[in-house]
């Protein structure tokens, strides 16, 4: 009962996520916390915007599956570590947007190694933050092929960070995350917007220096 109920919010936000742009071809990944130390998580490799509970499937709190013949998403350990290293956290979403890779890539390859989002009203939407001068720092790590090693840079980039929100995998996606799905959902798309805010800031910097 509780998996299908989740299985079936995991699918919900799978659809508002690709509906926005987010998940364009097969990418992004979704997750939740079970009871018991499990994790429902999207199955590899399905299109992130047609997702029903069958595309959803249990591993273990080391990322080992439960569900026979099917394969985990690739990157199911981003997503076990956050679990073990936050109780706080109950869902994570990953996304892939245009704006996020792109403006990742660069800042990256610039040796700016996070995103400081200040002075957006949108803020308040992410937890804990009651007004638009707070500031909320986004790591941004280097991709990796090797999800031990990038899922063990991506803690220690967060252990320095209060109350983390998400990182950025530079070139590659946003990962946030919530108590539930419902608030992993509004962080994921609070970030996404203030991600796009911030890449627009530049290129207007840039178009009228
Ligand atoms: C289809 S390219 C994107 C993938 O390499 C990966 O980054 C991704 O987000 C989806 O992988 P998946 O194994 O389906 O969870
Ligand atoms: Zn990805």
């Amino acid at each position: 009962m509780e998996f299908e109920a989740i299985a079936q919010s995991l699918a919900e936000a799978g659809g508002f996520l690709a509906s926005q742009g987010w998940a364009p071809a097969t990418s992004g990944n979704y997750s939740a916390r079970l009871a018991e130390e499990q994790v429902a998580i999207t199955v590899s490799g399905r299109d992130k915007g047609q997702l029903t509970p069958a595309d959803i499937m249990v591993v273990d709190s080391q990322g080992q599956p439960f569900s026979p013949g099917k394969r985990a998403s690739a990157e199911t350990l981003l997503h076990t570590s956050l679990y073990l290293a936050y109780p706080e956290v109950g869902a994570v979403l990953h996304t892939h947007s245009i704006d996020c890779v792109s403006l990742s890539r660069w800042l990256l390859s610039r040796g700016q190694d996070s995103l400081v989002l200040t002075n957006y009203e949108l803020l308040k939407a992410l937890p804990g933050i009651t007004t638009h001068d707070g500031e909320v720092a986004i790591p941004i790590v280097a991709n990796s092929q090797d999800m031990v090693a990038l899922s063990k840079t991506v803690l220690t980039r967060l252990q320095a960070v209060q109350a983390p929100v998400g990182y950025i995998i530079a070139g590659h996606g946003l990962y946030s995350w919530g108590a539930t799905v419902p608030q992993a959902r509004m962080a994921t798309e609070a970030l996404e917007v203030l991600v796009s805010c911030a890449l627009q800031a530049i290129l207007l910097d840039q178009r009228f220096a």
